[in-house]
């Protein structure tokens, strides 16, 4: 059975005029799959991603986990946004620890958990350091450790890596896969990077804009671990980047 369905799926946000995000989109994820969602800004990726975390309901058609409908946040499911959204006033552990602590589990249980996700980040001996204190990256590796935390089986993440410089992100990248890999999790990632994309995905779901749809599911049947630089990986970048300019809208020549 796989991990999310989707069939059929709109989504408008409603006012004048409303906005239609998503239109038709169908396709499954598999369980232990790492999924991106590409696509050009505003063509729907937040939206879908959404839905997928219970955050938002389509206005038609049909999104199940585990063969039941999407019905709110649930316990299976971690999630990371482009801002990992520390609380300032927490040290990095007690927001790691923090969705322990709120299921009222035991602070010597919730204390070790926190250790072992906190190093599992590569975020050893920083628990004691307030937000303000660590680096964006680093913010973002507290993120993804506090939602592995309660061991979800899913991971839906949204552009995590999108406020990092490139050395950052290339080694936020690979540490990604090395959890994945060791935890077994089932990945949902947007992006808007091609080689980013290219560089995580099982496969890719590549969004068209206004409203968004499935334009094309590229299977990346690469072997891990990938090396960038890799031949076959730039290939694929080229092709899938080709897909994506030809997705934009036409832009009307200008003359000055
Ligand atoms: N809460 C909302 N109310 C109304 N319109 C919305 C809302 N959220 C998103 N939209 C609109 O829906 C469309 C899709 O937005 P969404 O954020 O899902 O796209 P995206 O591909 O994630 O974009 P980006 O890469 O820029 O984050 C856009 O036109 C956006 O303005």
């Amino acid at each position: 059975m796989p991990a999310f369905t989707i069939r059929s799926l709109d989504k408008v946000y409603p006012g004048a005029p409303p906005v239609h995000a998503l239109s038709n989109i169908s396709f499954s994820v598999e369980e232990g799959e790492f999924i991106v969602l590409l696509g050009a800004s505003g063509c729907g990726k937040s939206t879908l991603l959404e839905i997928l975390a219970g955050l938002q309901q389509p206005s038609a058609g049909s999104a199940r986990f585990r063969d039941k409908p999407i019905a709110g946040p649930g316990g299976e499911l971690g999630v990371v946004f482009q801002d990992a959204s520390l609380y300032p006033w927490r040290t990095v552990a007690a927001n790691v620890g923090l969705g322990l602590e709120l299921r009222g589990l035991e602070k010597e249980q919730s204390r070790r958990l926190v250790d072992e996700h906190l190093s599992l980040v590569g975020l050893d001996g920083f628990g004691d350091k307030f937000p303000h204190q660590i680096s964006g990256g680093m913010k973002q590796r507290a993120g993804i450790a506090r939602a592995l935390v309660g061991d979800p089986d899913v991971l839906l993440m949204d552009e995590p890596f999108g406020a990092v410089d490139y050395v950052t992100r290339n080694k936020l990248q690979e540490d990604l896969i090395r959890i994945w890999q060791q935890r077994r999790k089932t990945i949902v990632f947007v992006t808007h990077d091609v080689g980013e994309a290219v560089f995580l995905a099982d496969r890719i779901v590549l969004l068209s804009p206004r409203p968004g749809r499935i334009a094309e599911i590229v299977t990346l049947d690469l072997p891990r671990p990938r090396q960038r630089g890799e031949i076959e990986l730039l290939q694929r970048e080229a092709r899938i980047y080709d897909a994506l300019r030809a997705l934009e809208p036409a832009q009307t020549a200008t003359v000055a």
